[in-house]
């Protein structure tokens, strides 16, 4: 049996958690079935109540208390203890059925899949022992294009991201309602389908000419891996949600498995009249 599931991941404050809000949102209005896993150990507002929460296994201010650490390698402790007892994520998830998709919030702490390789070793786990097909949403938040250096730091973390989960990755640009009236469409094309070569030039404007050398590196590494791409994300809007889905679930091969639904049964009695 397959299950489905999709981790969101990006920066601290890009929007995860609303995005995962709003895929649990449309979701239900079309009658499909989604489960929410909160893995931020830090976390405490949320939207709609998650089914399996990192937090009843431990919780950030423990692992801090506990082990006298700051912030983040508080964080690193409580996945690595969540790596230590993967039965209980193993358990929780064991009656996942193939018509659910499970919506893993992950934390905006980027070090744990750019540097350290816990999320990808999480990842590896569902795929391997818990047979998921799983893709990932890495989101980078609009107003990053308005400072095209955080822009290519974006991009870099995106694609750095994409080759340390190695399963199907998407890229989405979120809060695009910040900026829309900012660009035309011609600019925002730009960022969406990076030209790294057009944009370069706006930093080299910005940057002390010792730096261009190292600007130019940077680019032609983005250039060269040629795999990053932005979908639009405004999470207010149910259209924009619901393409986003589309694009998930075709990683997952999520249609391929799902029954055909019937939305009015025929009645089995009823024979066609026959013509005299
Ligand atoms: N304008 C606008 N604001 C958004 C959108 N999505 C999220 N926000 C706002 O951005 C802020 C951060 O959103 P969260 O969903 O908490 O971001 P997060 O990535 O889960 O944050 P962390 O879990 O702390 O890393 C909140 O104030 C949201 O209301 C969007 O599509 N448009
Ligand atoms: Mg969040």
């Amino acid at each position: 049996m397959s299950r489905f599931g999709v981790l969101v991941v990006g920066p601290a404050g890009c929007g995860k958690s609303t995005f995962c809000a709003a895929l649990i949102s449309h979701i239900a209005n079309t009658k499909r079935s989604c489960l929410y896993v909160n893995l931020d150990p830090a976390a405490t507002d949320f939207e709609y109540e998650p089914a399996v929460d990192i937090k009843d296994l431990i919780t950030l201010e423990d692992a801090m208390e506990e082990m006298g650490l700051g912030p983040n390698g508080g964080l690193v402790a409580c996945f690595e203890f969540l790596m230590e007892n993967l039965d209980w994520l193993d358990s929780s998830l064991d009656d996942v059925g193939e018509d659910t998709l499970v919506i893993f919030d992950c934390p905006g702490q980027i070090e744990l899949y750019t540097h350290v390789p816990i999320l990808p070793n999480l990842a590896k786990h569902l795929t391997g022992h818990l047979q998921f097909s799983l893709a990932a949403s890495y989101l980078l938040e609009s107003t990053f294009v308005i400072d095209k250096s955080k822009f290519f730091a974006g991009t870099l973390s995106a694609m750095s991201a994409m080759i340390m989960l190695e399963i199907p990755h998407i890229n989405i640009m979120s809060k695009m309602d910040l900026v829309k009236g900012q660009f035309s469409k011609r600019e925002l094309r730009r960022f969406l389908d990076p030209d790294p070569g057009i944009i370069l030039s706006d930093v080299h404007k910005k940057t002390n000419p010792k730096f261009h050398r190292l600007n130019e590196c940077v680019v032609g590494l983005i250039d060269d891996f040629s795999m990053v791409q932005f979908l639009q994300l405004e999470s207010q809007n149910e259209d924009s949600v619901q393409a986003i889905l589309s694009y998930i679930d075709d990683c997952v091969g999520w249609s391929e498995v799902q029954e055909p639904q019937i939305k009015d049964e025929p009645d089995m009695d009823y024979t066609e009249p026959v013509d005299d």
